[in-house]
């Protein structure tokens, strides 16, 4: 393995929860929705605009709220999440000690710019990262390859010698999709939920796993 590419939310932090409770608020309070908290925690990938296309339809906004909606969804989850934000444990290790052994590291996620420098700035780990892809950078996020491809292309790293890191079964689609494997960090969907993807290497609760030593 040549490279690492990070997924942001669930997997370097544990915040699904927090990014569905604020997309439901988003849907039932502003939005005039009904959905249940079992119907939103699936829809918890990709773009904001994509979340809101496959829950209201194609025609319902126009850019300029899809990007308003965006924003504000994003300041309600930085609000109720900032007390917890914290690497999952054993993360800031292992990123120090891929950074000494010179491996390219990068992250590939479906959040806005806003999200990724609330986290990387809070926590100060910007250093670590060589390419940071986010929702700005791809015209179609997870599922969709094109977020890995670009981590791989910017790390200057084929994509089969990259490894990803993901939480969720559409972002390990993603990894599949751009022929890379990919470990699954358990922090918001079980083993079972990933059956169908052979590219599964191994699933962790954090990065205290013993598998992490393997890799470096
Ligand atoms: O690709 P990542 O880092 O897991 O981010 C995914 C999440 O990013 C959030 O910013 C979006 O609002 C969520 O809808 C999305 O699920």
């Amino acid at each position: 393995m040549k490279a690492f590419i990070f997924d942001l939310n669930g997997t370097m932090i544990h915040d699904m929860e927090y990014h569905t409770k604020a997309w439901q608020h988003i849907f039932n309070h502003e939005l005039g929705g009904n959905f249940t908290w079992e119907e939103v925690k699936p829809q918890m990938y990709g773009k904001n605009g994509e979340v809101l296309e496959r829950m209201f339809g194609p025609d319902r906004f126009t850019a300029e709220e899809i990007e308003q909606l965006s924003v504000a969804k994003e300041q309600r989850y930085q609000d109720e999440f900032r007390p917890y934000l914290q690497l999952l444990p054993g993360l800031a290790e292992f990123l120090e000690r891929a950074y000494q052994q010179g491996i390219p590291v990068a992250i590939g996620s479906a959040a806005i710019p806003f999200n990724i420098d609330f986290v990387l700035d809070t926590l100060d780990i910007r250093r670590y990262f060589r390419a940071i892809v986010s929702a700005d950078d791809v015209t179609l996020s997870k599922p969709h390859p094109e977020t890995f491809l670009k981590a791989a292309a910017q790390l200057g790293v084929a994509p089969a010698d990259c490894l990803v890191f993901e939480d969720v079964p559409k972002g390990a689609e993603a990894a599949q999709n751009a022929g890379m494997n990919t470990v699954i960090l358990t922090t918001t969907h079980q083993p079972h939920e990933f059956a169908h993807l052979p590219n599964v290497l191994h699933f962790a609760e954090d990065f205290t796993d013993s598998f992490f030593q393997t890799l470096l």
